[in-house]
């Protein structure tokens, strides 16, 4: 049995991973955790995330859990999944995170402290996704510079981060696609008299309403044509059993910093 702790697991993604978890066979919720002021602390993890997984008390750090875990997964926030990640590497536990809104110096202090242990980082653990990170690449290749590109994420009125982690990434694999510079290249918000559309630019566009699960869609749009490629998302689940996929594989795993193309055999390279 592969023994995990789950944090925030009072949160949207850590109430549904900890259930699961709980419900798998070669799995067990050794632990569940969340912030020290949250109202929940000290009670049943059933009250967080359903009868499968009651009979443990929720903790208030990470400290308390990582002794009797092998891997923590961890869908919080960039700040406190990096706090985490600076404890389980002092304690030698392997991470999956799935946090988003991580800064370039954030992701670079992971990889920093992913030399100690094994740590899949991804903003983005359903398959269809990570399918549609190396689609969008290779139709950027193929169309070239005469197609406009612009990514457009819809999202829950609760998501706090914007533009989503996995937009950024879309905007991100495409803009080395076609060798731009995406810091020069991206375009985040257009309002007023803004010009012409410059040739080079990658528009990523933020919408936000209701309780949409995660809506990305990218489109190439030429003269005459264009392609919209969507990937939606009908629930949290998918994203869940894509963590508990990564946990499994990260376990074995030597130290560095993985994502889930990694655990998906579709990237082999570091
Ligand atoms: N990689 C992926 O496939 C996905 C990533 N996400 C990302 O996961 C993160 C969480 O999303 P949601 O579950 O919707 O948010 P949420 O707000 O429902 O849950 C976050 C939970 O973390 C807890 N938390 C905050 N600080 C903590 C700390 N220091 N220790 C322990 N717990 C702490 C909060 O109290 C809350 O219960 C976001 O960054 C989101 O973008 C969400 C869905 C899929
Ligand atoms: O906050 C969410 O809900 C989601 N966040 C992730 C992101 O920022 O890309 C992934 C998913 O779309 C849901």
């Amino acid at each position: 049995m592969l023994r995990i702790a789950v944090a925030g697991v009072a949160g949207r993604m850590g109430s549904r991973i900890a259930q699961l978890v709980a419900e798998a066979e070669d799995l067990e919720l050794a632990g569940v955790f969340e912030r020290p002021d949250h109202p929940l602390v000290g009670k049943d993890v059933r009250e967080a995330a359903g009868g499968a997984a009651a009979g443990r008390a929720i903790a208030s750090s990470i400290g308390e859990v990582l002794e009797g875990c092998d891997v923590v997964i961890d869908f919080t926030s960039a700040r406190s999944s990096l706090e985490n990640l600076e404890a389980a590497a002092a304690a030698g536990r392997p991470m999956v995170i799935g946090s988003t809104g991580f800064s370039r110096d954030d992701l670079s202090r992971a990889a920093a402290l992913a030399a100690r242990i094994p740590c899949v980082l991804a903003p983005n653990m359903s398959v269809g996704v990570n399918v549609l990170f190396k689609v969008v690449a290779d139709a950027a290749r193929l169309l070239g510079t005469d197609f406009d590109v612009e990514i457009v994420e819809t999202h829950h009125r609760f998501k706090k981060d914007a533009p989503s982690g996995t937009a950024l990434k879309l905007a991100q694999v495409i803009a080395e696609a076609l060798n731009r510079d995406l810091e020069a290249a991206g375009v985040f918000s257009r309002h007023g008299m803004i010009g012409e559309r410059p040739k080079d630019a990658i528009g990523i566009q933020t919408l936000r309403g209701g309780d949409i699960v995660g809506e990305h869609t990218v489109l190439f749009a030429g003269m005459g044509e264009r392609i919209e490629i969507t990937h939606r998302a009908h629930s949290r689940d998918n994203f869940a059993r894509g963590a508990l996929q990564a946990a499994r594989w990260v376990a074995a795993q030597p130290p560095g910093l993985y994502d889930m193309q990694h655990v998906l055999g579709i990237k082999t390279r570091l």
